[in-house]
Formats: structure tokens, sequence, C-alpha cells
């Protein structure tokens, strides 16, 4: 945007400019008047007047119209420059490593990536380019008082130079609180936010604790008032000390320029212009200040934005060093060998020396107590998160060797906790394949295949909106919402279709719909889901029962059960609550 920012660049050095011509016709002006109305000639007064009346009204219009064109350029720019920031804290963000993701320090990163907008960007500028015009409209002043009155610039250039760093100092002070307190605040916030959940309230009226929920919220806001109301108590310290030494000055200058008036070392004009641009120095010394200490807090935020951005680049460019990025195989099968896995910053590894292989076209079941590093081995076979030890291939290659983009398109997943795309139901199934127009009997074909054919005529079709974020939309059901995300996994025509819980929220009758409609789509395909319903598991190829990290047994439901294991345990477990006999007996 040259146009723009030649603009916004350029206006304030010419209004800091239009002030010396302006002081000097309003001297002209003055002095004019004070020796003409004597004679009261006023026909001849206003022939000579009329050039530096043009000329002051000139400037001041000039000023005007300047200031609004900056203010356009202004937006305008500040618009983009954020737009840009936000979507390159999101490019960068949706590459990063999900096992980086597991770290708190990544959050308090990207929090300040995100609070450092364009306004910061553009800020940073802005307020240089504002410095620079206050000082040159000082330097104006400055040169106007001097020419007429030498000793009285040099009593303003001091004054003004204190009074300057008494307020520059009160604002730095206040502005470094400020960022202390972003942590505290964020806490107090997430309580805040806490407290007005309907689920929270919900939860916290029936345990009667919602009164100690709201006194911790307002523990921790009494604490940041009381540290703010210091830092206002010293601000007004500070400015009347600055406010003071003005008055001095203000009151030495006028002494001295009466003084020269009554000994006609000066014009009546000169002194009435220049105690006016004295008043004026005086202003900017205290709006000088507020763009400094901006400037320092807000180059904070732009060197945290850049660190992040910064790191991510790294990660991202360190990956793709290791990827000789060949092109993976149709096949779809994988293959674990001696696989561990230790999340950042934990004592032992929470997978260990996994090994095992999902044929191409094979249903396996992965089952295994809370805890039992099933959602973990599922992330290390979709690429999410790299082996600690070990190696995970497809169709005999690294993951690590292959396109991860290529790779990504033969998979597809549905999580147990799924997302609600509170948009249209369209875009929940179309999600899965962002880079395809799909048709719409593909995506009713999804929704069947996914348990939810009948969401469409529900919520009216593909395009009604769904949940009670959007306008007018139709809230939906958890389980409505789990098939909704099954049939965007179903979307995509991948050789491997991995389900963790896909059922969890799911009621018997649609659970038995849309297993057959699984058991139609895993024709051809490598499917791993992951279930604690055990009848699932029964009606796979094959099952993988972890233990504490380790896979513990493996093979078919009848095989597992004759050998009267950890998953005949479980399995049987399970059972017993489905028993007549035992039904009765515990009601
Ligand atoms: N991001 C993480 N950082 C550190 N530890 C984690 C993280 N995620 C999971 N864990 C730990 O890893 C272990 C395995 O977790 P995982 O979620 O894989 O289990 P799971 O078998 O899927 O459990 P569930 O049946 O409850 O879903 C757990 O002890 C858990 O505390």
């Amino acid at each position: 945007m040259p146009l723009a920012t030649t603009i916004w660049l350029g206006i304030p050095f010419l209004l800091g400019l239009l002030v010396i011509g302006s002081c000097s016709a309003q001297r002209n002006l003055i002095d004019l008047f004070i020796e003409g109305a004597g004679e009261r000639r006023w026909v001849a007064l206003f022939l000579q007047a009329w050039v530096p009346i043009t000329l002051f009204i000139g400037y001041a219009v000039l000023r005007v119209v300047l200031g609004s064109l900056q203010n356009l350029a202004d937006s305008r720019l500040r618009a983009r420059a954020s737009q840009f920031i936000q979507s390159e804290v999101h490019k960068s963000a949706v590459q990063v490593p999900l096992a980086r993701m597991d770290q708190a320090d990544y959050y308090d990163r990207l929090q300040r990536a995100q609070l450092a907008a364009g306004t910061d960007l553009l800020g940073i500028l802005q307020h240089i380019i504002d410095i620079l015009r206050l000082l040159f409209e000082l330097v104006g002043l400055l040169t106007f008082v001097w020419m007429s009155a030498p000793l009285v610039s040099g009593i303003l250039a001091v004054v003004f130079m204190f009074s300057f760093l008494i307020r520059l100092e009160s604002d730095l002070v206040k502005r470094r609180l400020n960022r202390e307190l972003t942590r505290p605040g964020r806490e107090s916030d997430y309580l805040r936010d806490m407290i007005i959940r309907p689920n929270t309230i919900r939860d916290m009226r029936l345990s009667g604790s919602m009164d100690y929920l709201i006194h911790k919220w307002s523990e921790g806001m009494k604490e940041s008032l009381s540290m703010r109301m210091n830092a206002n108590r010293s601000e007004i310290r500070r400015g009347i000390l600055a406010s003071s030494l003005q008055i001095c000055g203000l009151f030495g200058g006028i002494t001295w320029l009466v003084l020269s008036l009554k000994s006609g070392g000066i014009s009546a004009g000169a002194v009435v212009v220049i105690i006016q641009a004295m008043r004026q120095a005086y202003a900017i010394s205290s709006r000088m200040a507020f763009p400094i200490g901006k400037i320092y807090i807000q180059s904070m935020k732009i060197i945290d934005l850049v660190d992040f951005l910064q790191e991510n680049k790294q990660a991202c460019e360190s990956e793709s060093k290791k990827l000789k990025l060949k092109v993976p195989g149709s096949e779809g099968a994988v293959t674990f060998e001696n696989v561990s896995y230790q999340y950042d910053g934990a004592e032992e590894a929470v997978l260990q020396q996994l090994s095992f292989t999902l044929k191409p076209g094979e249903t396996v079941a992965l089952v295994g107590e809370n805890g039992a590093g099933k959602s973990t081995l599922v992330k290390l076979l979709l690429g999410l998160y790299r082996p600690t030890k070990g190696r995970i291939t497809w169709d005999g290659v690294d993951l690590t060797e292959l396109d991860p983009v290529l790779l990504r398109r033969r998979m597809s997943a549905a999580f147990q906790d799924f997302i609600r795309y509170e948009t249209s139901l369209r875009d929940n199934i179309a999600f899965g394949l962002p880079d395809e127009i799909l048709n719409e009997t593909r995506l009713l074909e999804a929704l069947r295949n996914g348990g939810a054919a009948e969401l469409a005529v529900l919520v009216g079709g593909l395009d009604a909106r769904v949940g009670q974020l959007s306008g007018g939309g139709r809230e939906l059901s958890g389980g409505q919402w789990q098939r909704l995300a099954i049939a965007r996994a179903a979307l995509r025509d991948a050789q491997l279709l991995v389900l963790d819980e896909p059922t969890a929220a799911i009621d018997p009758q649609h659970e038995t719909d849309l297993y057959q409609s699984l058991r139609d789509i895993a024709q051809g395909r490598t499917v791993l889901f992951v279930s604690h319903r055990l009848g699932w598991a029964r009606f796979s190829d094959r099952i993988l029962v972890l233990r504490d990290g380790v896979l513990a047994e493996e093979g078919s439901h009848d095989t597992l059960l004759a050998a009267n294991g950890v998953y005949a345990a479980m399995f049987r477990t399970q059972a017993e609550w489905y028993r007549e006999d035992n039904l009765l007996s515990t009601s």
C-alpha cells in the first residue's frame, strides 16, 4: 500500500512544519492590529491584514485536511497489518508439532503472540511518527521563540526536559505494571468465564461451592486493584511535580517577556504568541511521554510475536530438512517397531517397546484401561507425535521419510474429543475434505456413513446452522455431534481410518446403525478403532490389548477369551452387567 504508507508517514512532518508558518502569521496579525487600531483606519488595516489572515486560516484548514487524510490512511494500514499478523500467527500455530503443544510455556507464548495485534506493529511506527511530529512541533515553537526571545527558549527547553522525564518515568512504571498483571488478569478472566458458564453453574450450585469460586475471583481482583491504585498514586505525585516545574518556568518566562515589552525590546504580538507557544510546548511535554511508554510496551509484544513465529519456523524447517518427502504407498500397512513414547517433562514412557502391524484391509480393535496409552498410540499412528524410541512405517517406509501432506491424505480419524464446528451442517462434513468441491450426494452419503442421515432433515438442510453460537442454529446433542465427526472422517476416502471411542456419546440404536455402516466403510481399508465397549471388539479381525503402555495381548476375540488373560477378564466383567439374572439381583 505505497500511497497510504507515504501519506501516513509524510503528513506528520508537514504538520510539524506548519507550526512555524502559523505562529508567524498570528504574530504579524496581532502586531498589525495593535499598531493600526490606534489610527482607526480600518479599511487600510484590513487591506494589509488579509495576507496574514488568509495564511492563518489556510494553515488551519490545511491542518484539518491533512489530519483527516492521515486518519484515513492510518485505519486502512492498521486493519491490513492486524489481518496480516493474525494470519501469520494462525499459519504458524497450525504447523506446530503436537508434542510442543503439550508444554505449558507454548500457550503463554501463543497468547502473547496473539496479543501482538496489527495495532502494535503499526503502533510502534505510529508512535515514532507521533514523537517526531511532536518534536518537530516543539522545535518549530522553540525556533519561533528563540528568534524573538532567546532566553525564554532556553528556559522552555530546560523545563521541558525535566517535566518530560518525570512524566515518562511515571508512564513506564504504569505500563510495566500492566504487563506484570497479564497473568493474574488471565487467571481472573478464566475464573470469571467459568462462573458464568451454564455447566459450571449447574455443577457448583449442586455442590454449593459457587461462593468459594466468586471469593477466589474477587480476591485476585482486589490484589490487582490495589497494585493499580499504588501506581496511580505515584503517577499523581509525579504529575504534581512536573506541573509545578512548568508553572515556575511559565512564570519566569512571562516575567522576562513583560520586562522586555516594557523596555521595548519585543512587540506585543510576539509576547502573546510566545506565551501561547510556551503553553503548547508544555502540553507537548506531557503528550510525548505517552507514545514513548507505548513504544516500550508494544515493542515487547512484537518481540514476543517474533519469538513465537521464529520458534515455529525453525521447528518446521528442521522437520522438513529431515524429510526425504517420499510418496506414501497405497496399501496402508502400518507397522510399529519397538515404539516407545515419553511426554515432555514426564518421568517415564507412557508407551513401551510396542511392536505390531496393521495389515491392509484389516479391522483392528485397540482396548485397555483408562490411561493405558490408547490415545497416545493413535496420535503416533497418525504421525501427530514422533516416537521417542523405535519407528513407525507405512508400507515399509518410515513415517518421517514420507511427504506429510500426502500421508495425511491417506489417513482419516474421528477423535473421542470430537470438534463441534458451530457453523453450517455442510461445513461440519465438508471440513473433512476442504480442498474439494463436494456435491450434495457425496455429503449426504458421508452423513449416512456416519450414522447421521436423519440430521439433514432434523436441522432443515445442509445449509442450516448448528450449535448455540450461530444465530438461529439448532443445538445438537452430544451423540449427534459425535456422529457428525464420524461422517466427516468417513468423507475422506482414506486407506487408514482411525476411530477413537467412536460411540462414547451414542445411544444403543444409533450405535448399532453406525456399526453396520462402519462395516461397509471398512471394506478395503485398514481400520483401527479404540473402544471401551468390548462388544465392538468382538467383531474385529484382531484385538490389541494395551496395559500400562505395554502390548499385553494380541489376537482374535475367541483366541483371547480362550487364553483367559486381561481381555477375557475385561470382557467378562462387562458382560456380567448385561446378564439378566445379574440385572435382577442388582435391582
Ligand atoms: N499431554 C500429555 N502430557 C503428559 N502426559 C500425558 C499427556 N496426555 C496423556 N498423558 C498421560 O499418558 C497416559 C496415557 O494417556 P492416554 O490418553 O493415551 O490414555 P488412554 O488409554 O487413551 O486413556 P482413556 O481410556 O482414559 O482415554 C496417561 O497416564 C496420561 O496421564
